[in-house]
């Protein structure tokens, strides 16, 4: 179990990139989400003790690695955003330099590392001709190498394929099935069916952190659906929160958020995750022009 405790990173005298977090992670996979500057690197970066917070815990089995990162360091695996590979070596290569740098002295765990992220019939070429997919994999397969108990994964899927996309959250989702896994994105649809929890980050706070199925059920009720003509689709939808307009022949179909019934004729529908994430910001975003 890690738990954050009123995290705060303040970066210069008032970029409150992370803003007083208070959160528990239990095994599995927890998805972070936020917009671009949300907080999501920064928080990551603390837990995996390259960056200090400016004030707060962070417990791992009740241990406080900001003064004792190593209890975090020696069960860590962290792939961040920017992760290079080095283009000179072999996949194999590559994992062997950094098993050596890990103090991994067995060679089998190595190969069954390059076959658990489908690479081992890839393992004597360079990395410089791998595509994105595949160097985000090897990645992962060095981050895997000391067997941590905690895995730190910044925008796993940034520029990949859909293919690649799609294998990389089966990979992820049964490492979360023994690992605590910590992954960020902006993308939702990454995220679906494989995370069993999501904390949503929102200018550097922790705005909700619940489970994919509670995130819809709550946003039940408040999306709906009408067909309006064509010709009345902007009048209608101005100063609503439209989700989706699908034009077709009968019309566009919007599909709304709101609290109550927004246009005579519109039916309440089941959420998407993508759809009860955007209401719970719409709601988050209400609160904050309530308090101004
Ligand atoms: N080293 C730094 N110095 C100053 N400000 C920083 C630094 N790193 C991040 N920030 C600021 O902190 C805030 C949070 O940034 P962070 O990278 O943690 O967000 P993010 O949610 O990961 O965004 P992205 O999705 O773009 O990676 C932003 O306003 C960013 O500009």
């Amino acid at each position: 179990m890690l738990e954050l405790r009123n995290v705060v990173k303040v970066y210069g005298k008032n970029v409150r990139a992370v803003d007083d977090v208070s959160l528990e992670l239990p095994s599995g996979v927890t998805a972070l989400i936020g917009h671009n500057g949300a907080g999501k690197t920064t928080l990551m970066q603390m837990i995996a003790t390259i960056a200090r917070p400016t004030s707060g815990q962070i417990l791992l089995e009740g241990v406080d690695i900001v003064q004792q990162p190593d209890a975090m360091r020696t069960r860590l695996g962290f792939l961040p955003q920017d992760f290079g590979v080095y283009p000179n070596l072999t996949a194999l290569e590559f994992m062997q330099y950094f098993a050596a740098l890990k103090g991994v002295r067995d060679p089998a765990r190595i190969r069954r590392l390059l076959e658990l992220v489908n690479l081992h019939d890839h393992a004597d070429r360079h990395a410089a001709g791998f595509s994105g997919g595949m160097k985000r994999r090897l990645g992962i397969a060095q981050a895997l190498l000391n067997d941590p108990d905690v895995l730190i994964v910044d925008e796993p899927t940034a520029g990949l394929d859909p293919e690649e996309r799609l294998r990389f959250r089966h990979l992820l989702s049964e490492i979360g099935l023994r690992k605590l896994v910590l992954l960020s994105t902006h993308i939702v649809s990454d995220i679906e069916n494989m995370a069993g929890r999501l904390a949503v980050m929102n200018q550097g706070r922790l705005v909700a952190c619940d489970t994919p199925d509670s995130f819809v059920q709550r946003a039940r009720s408040q999306v709906w659906s009408v067909t309006v003509p064509t010709q009345d689709y902007e009048r209608l939808s101005a100063g609503l929160q439209v989700l989706q307009a699908q034009r077709h022949a009968d019309g566009v179909t919007l599909r709304i958020a709101h609290s109550s019934v927004p246009l005579a004729g519109a039916l309440p529908t089941e959420p998407t995750l993508e759809e009860a994430l955007m209401t719970q910001r719409y709601a988050v975003r209400e609160r904050q022009d309530l308090a101004a």
